[in-house]
Order: C-alpha cells, then structure tokens, then sequence
C-alpha cells in the first residue's frame, strides 16, 4: 500500500532530526534517474521545514550498458560522480548528503566524507524506509554489537547446514548501521540495522554453505539447492552445488574479476522490523533488499571490494549474502545462536 505524504515528511523530519540537521545548514539531495519522486519531494520538504537550505543535485546514470542488474549495488566502483569535479565540490560544501542515488563503495564518496561532510543514502520505497524509521534504540543496538567486533581478533561462524568458518579481524574497523548520521563525517544508511567488518585481509578459510532459502543480493532470490563455497586465504575458491551454485557462478564469472571471490564484509542482523520474508513481496526491482540484509539473527557476508573498510581491493561485483540459522562467535563469545541475537552488552 501506498504511503502518504505528511507522515512520510515526518519520518524525514525525525531523521534529520536523528542526524541532528540545524537551521541554515546546506543540504544537498543527490538524485538520478532511479531516485523515487515521493522520497524527493517529501526529503525536500522536510529539510526545508527544519530550517536548511536545500539543493537538488542530478546526475545522469552510468554502467547501465556494463551491468546485468539495474540493482545500485550491483556494479560498483565508478559512479556518476567519477570525474565529476563540479559535483564533487558541490557535495563537498554541504553539511548534509541525502543519497537517493546509491553512492556506496564509491572512492568519491570516502572523499566527500573526509571533508566532514555527513552522508544518508535512502533508496529503498517509502512503504520499507516508513517501516524502519530509524531511532536512538536502533544505534544503542548496533553500536553495542559493533564494539564487541571491534574489540574482537577471531569472528567464527557455523552452523547445521555446514558452515565453518573463521575470520581474523583486527585490520579493519568494525562499522555500525543505524540509520542516521549523527556526527561529522559520517554515512549511514536508512533503513539499516546491522553491524558489520572486514577480515584481515587474506585471512578468512573454512567453507560456507548457502542454505535453502538463504537469500542473494542482488539476484533478490531465495536459494533453492544448497550452494558451498571453500574459502581459502580470503576468497571463494570453489563454488558447488546445483543450479544456484551454477547461476551465482555464472554471474559472478560475467565480471571477469578475481577479485569479485574476495570475502567482503561480515556481521549480523539486529534490525526486527526487518523480515526475512518479504523479498518474495516485492517486484524484483522496487527494493534493493534491506529487508535481507538487516533482518534480526542473519549472518550476512559479502563478496567483493573492501575499499569500503580502508582497503586496497576493488572489484565491481558486489554481492550480498544473508544467512539464516547461523551462530556467529567472537573469540569464543556466541553473539548469534542458531539464528537468534544474544544479548549483546
Ligand atoms: O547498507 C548497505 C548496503 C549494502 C552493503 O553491502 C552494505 N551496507
């Protein structure tokens, strides 16, 4: 069902709020091609309301010929920013970003960043960022969760369908998703609810086994036959099983990038308004899968680039990989049982 203007705006005005937008602040709204009109004029009216001085900033689309996938977070690395020096000081000169155009894993955007410069990216549709207005509750959450992975040196994970594997943490930052932007310099990303990292950079090994109705992203599917992945020195190595496996292999061969097998980012799920099953409710291209990615007790891991975290590695391909009924541990400490979030204090 459709939502309505006014809550709408004021769920904006609580995100602002949240990010603690002040009057006569600039905020620019980055748009594209993909970005949902209601979202625009409602982001815009409620910036406006609160006091700043809001910009429009559209940028034409690019990769559409490189991509299999109009997913924004399936073909990373170059944006519409790339080289767009005009745009990049625009961006640079604002207090405030809001990304409806998806930005993320962007050199560009780490640029941006380090100027002070906060940015929110809200992409998914107005029925899901309505669903999970971000609250203060939400970061006491993820914060808690992420304080322990940043204070962690091994993150193991298992589980009954076969998963065993373990990630050395230590070289990279331990990252919280909550939803706003409340400090300088920060990025977040509405709806959330996740904490995440990187394994130490060739370290993670064991074998991880896609369950049946463990989800891809952005395949936006739930997998039909288990699919086994032998993670050696940080990368897949060997992806088997039926036709999932071959269907994720093929799609990951079609980029032509070593790199793309590299164990990206892990963590878990701490967002309940979240739910696992609500891919199968959505049109494959209304939503970018938030639901998957933040649902309370997932692991999700990630194939690709880590320059996100600070590291040397691109690549492209980017996926998204939530699994069900997992126990993650850190140094011996189960965080998630069988699925379920522990108490994290
Ligand atoms: O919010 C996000 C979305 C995708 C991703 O890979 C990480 N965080």
């Amino acid at each position: 069902m459709a939502i309505s203007d006014y809550p709408f705006i004021e769920a904006w005005r609580q995100v602002l709020t949240l990010s603690r937008l002040e009057a006569g602040q600039t905020v620019t709204i980055l748009t594209s091609a993909s970005t949902h009109p209601q979202t625009l004029s409602c982001a815009t009216i409620a910036a406006q309301s609160l006091g700043a001085i809001v910009n429009r900033l559209d940028l034409p689309p690019v990769n559409g010929e490189k991509a299999l996938s109009r997913d924004a977070l399936a073909y990373l690395g170059t944006t519409p920013l790339t080289g767009n020096h005009a745009a990049i000081a625009a961006l640079k000169a604002s207090d405030l970003v809001l990304d409806l155009m998806t930005l993320l894993f962007s050199p560009e955007q780490h640029e941006i960043l380090q100027t002070g410069t906060k940015i929110l990216l809200a992409v998914e549709p107005p029925e899901v960022l309505m669903r999970m207005v971000p609250t203060q509750e939400d970061k006491t959450r993820v914060t808690a969760a992420a304080a322990h992975i940043q204070a962690a040196r091994e993150m193991r994970v298992r589980s009954a369908a076969g998963t065993d594997l373990r990630c050395p943490l230590g070289e990279f930052p331990a990252i919280s998703e909550y939803g706003f932007v409340d400090e300088p310099g920060r990025w977040d990303h509405w709806p959330s609810g996740f904490a995440l990292t990187w394994p130490n950079e060739g370290g993670a090994s064991g074998r991880i086994v896609i369950d049946r109705g463990d989800i891809l992203l952005p395949q936006k599917c739930y997998v039909d036959d288990p699919i086994t992945l032998t993670v050696e020195n940080g990368y897949a190595v060997r992806i088997e099983g039926g036709l999932s496996a071959s269907l994720l292999d093929d799609y990951m061969a079609s980029f032509d990038d070593p790199e793309a097998y590299a164990i990206s980012h892990i963590g878990w799920g701490l967002q309940p308004r979240a739910r696992w099953s609500t891919l199968g409710l959505y049109d494959r291209e209304a939503t970018i899968g938030m639901d998957a990615r933040a649902f309370e007790g997932n692991f999700l891991f990630s194939l690709g680039p880590n320059n996100e975290a600070g590291g040397s590695r691109t690549t492209a391909c980017h996926i998204d990989i939530p699994l069900r009924r997992c126990t993650v541990s850190l140094d011996g400490r189960d965080m998630v049982a069988d699925g379920k979030v522990l108490d994290q204090a």
